[in-house]
């Protein structure tokens, strides 16, 4: 903004800049947070000019979350969401927990949020997202080729969005995938809920669970419900903003790595953290060179955050958060 822009303009920017931000969601005692850690100095390297919100399950420890204050993080405890009672098991019980991110939909003192699991890395700026056109649900396209797919009529028939003529989905809507299922329509768009932009909204919120309380549970759970929600106006966009790693040997020929603004961590034995390079897929040279990055990233001390650091609108909207009683892990900015 020019030197001669009003300062009522200026106010009005921040106020606005201050209504933005990134958000991730951490559950549990065990070893995600340094997954957050990763990401909030990721997107501090990148010049991000939003704070990062991290929506914590009671189970999250007081230790976990100061660390994550440590690294400017404003840490938002969320109460769990959980699917309908005793159907959990048609969930992969490994994600159940993640129904738990729908609670983002009520940090209602933001009118634009993007969220980003904790097993992702920013490798680029990506605040030009924020400012997509408003009302439409924005998320990179999912892959089917995984194991973890095995469940479905797509992977039974070797079918993959990604690559929709390779293997086509038969005219005959009821033709029998190779167990006798009925392999109906083929199936709609589909986003990996790993990364997406959202609008926060008390009435999307109570939606959301409205209709989960009358959603049994699938598969990849919250994803899934995602899915079908969103469904209407789920806008795709370019997977540079979140590269599932099974792109890289599903689907190489969609992936252009030097482009990649965004990487998603989340084939098994992905995660930087845990990283042994032992587990399929782990010994090639790209994810080797992937988990080396963000290895740099988490270990670069000149990342880490200094309160003198924090714009004015992030510390704006700590203030905020401070004084709203939402926030009780983040010691309250120093007088300004
Ligand atoms: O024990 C857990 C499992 C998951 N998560 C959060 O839920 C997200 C989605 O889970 P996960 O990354 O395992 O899913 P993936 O994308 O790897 O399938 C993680 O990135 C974390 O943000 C967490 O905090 N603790
Ligand atoms: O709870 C369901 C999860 O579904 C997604 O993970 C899946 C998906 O990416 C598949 O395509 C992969 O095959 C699989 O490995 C991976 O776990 C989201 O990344 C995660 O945030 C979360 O929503």
């Amino acid at each position: 903004m020019g030197p001669n822009v009003s300062s009522e303009k200026k106010a009005m920017a921040a106020a606005a800049r201050s209504r933005r931000a990134y958000v991730t969601f951490l559950a549990g005692d065990g070893d995600y947070w340094k997954g957050v850690v990763g990401l909030a100095k990721g997107l501090r390297r990148v010049g991000s000019a939003y704070p990062l919100v991290v929506a914590v399950l009671p189970d999250v420890p007081g230790d976990h979350r100061s660390k994550l204050a440590a690294q400017g993080c404003i840490v938002r405890e969320i109460s769990p969401v959980y699917p309908p009672e005793s159907q959990t098991q048609f969930a992969m019980a490994y994600y159940v927990i993640n129904y738990s991110k729908l609670r983002i939909w009520e940090f209602v003192e933001y009118d634009r949020m993007v969220y980003l699991d904790a097993d992702i890395q920013v490798f680029d700026n990506i605040d030009h997202l924020f400012d997509l056109q408003k009302g439409n649900f924005y998320a990179v396209l999912d892959c089917f080729c995984e194991k973890t797919w095995s469940h479905t009529p797509q992977y039974k028939i070797g079918y993959c969005q990604q690559c929709p003529d390779k293997v086509t989905w038969p005219e005959n809507a009821g033709e029998v995938a190779g167990d006798g299922e009925e392999l109906g329509a083929a199936p709609a768009l589909y986003f990996n809920a790993g990364m997406f932009v959202h609008e926060p909204s008390l009435k999307t919120a109570k939606d959301l669970l409205d209709a989960l309380v009358v959603t049994p549970p699938t598969p990849f759970a919250e994803q899934d419900f995602l899915n079908v929600f969103f469904r209407e106006i789920y806008k795709p966009i370019p997977n540079v903003y979140n590269l599932v790693l099974a792109m890289l040997w599903r689907h190489p020929e969609n992936v252009k790595l030097d482009e990649v603004k965004v990487v998603h961590y989340c084939a098994a034995g992905s995660k930087p953290w845990r990283f042994t390079g032992k587990e399929e897929n782990m010994d090639r040279e790209d994810i080797k060179m992937l988990v080396k990055k963000w290895w740099e990233i988490y270990n670069d001390e000149s990342l880490d955050y200094k309160e003198e650091d924090a714009d004015e609108a992030s510390r704006h909207m700590r203030t905020a958060l401070a004084q709203a009683g939402a926030v009780k892990y983040f010691p309250a900015p120093s007088a300004a």
